[in-house]
């Protein structure tokens, strides 16, 4: 985010918009602001990096934002959580996952069969 200039926009759009949300479902986790120091976006493509292999984030929490549309900009693609093989394929633009990001929520990003598909990754420390 730093590098396109949406550093502060996204640090802005976590107090306003996500904070609200983390309070409600992580009971008790509370900073002000919210600590997020890696906030990136990813790209994958076939012929680049097609997938993510099986990690932990090295967030608490992980904002995970649809940048462009399944089935019209790419093929394939998605979000796995192994441990209960649950896998977020169908994404719309603009709506976001958020996960814990250690211990209980090892993961992956499915291959990218077409096109390219983007997403925004905030790795938050409440
Ligand atoms: O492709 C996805 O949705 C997963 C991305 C991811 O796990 C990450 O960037 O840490
Ligand atoms: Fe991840």
């Amino acid at each position: 985010m730093n590098q396109i200039g949406f550093e502060q926009h996204w640090l802005y759009f976590l107090r306003e918009y996500i904070r609200p949300v983390q309070e409600k479902v992580f009971t008790g986790y509370f900073h002000d602001p919210p600590k997020a120091l890696m906030n990136f976006v990813v790209r994958y493509r076939p012929d680049e990096q097609p997938f993510l292999r099986p990690h932990h984030d090295s967030s608490t929490y992980t904002v995970n934002i649809a940048l462009n549309r399944p089935h019209i900009d790419y093929e394939g693609g998605g979000c796995r959580f192994i441990r209960y093989n649950c896998s977020i394929r169908e994404m719309r633009m603009g709506w976001s996952l958020i996960h814990p990001g250690r211990l209980t929520h090892y993961h992956e990003g499915l291959t990218v069969e077409k096109g390219t598909r983007y997403i925004m990754v905030s790795f938050v420390d409440p």
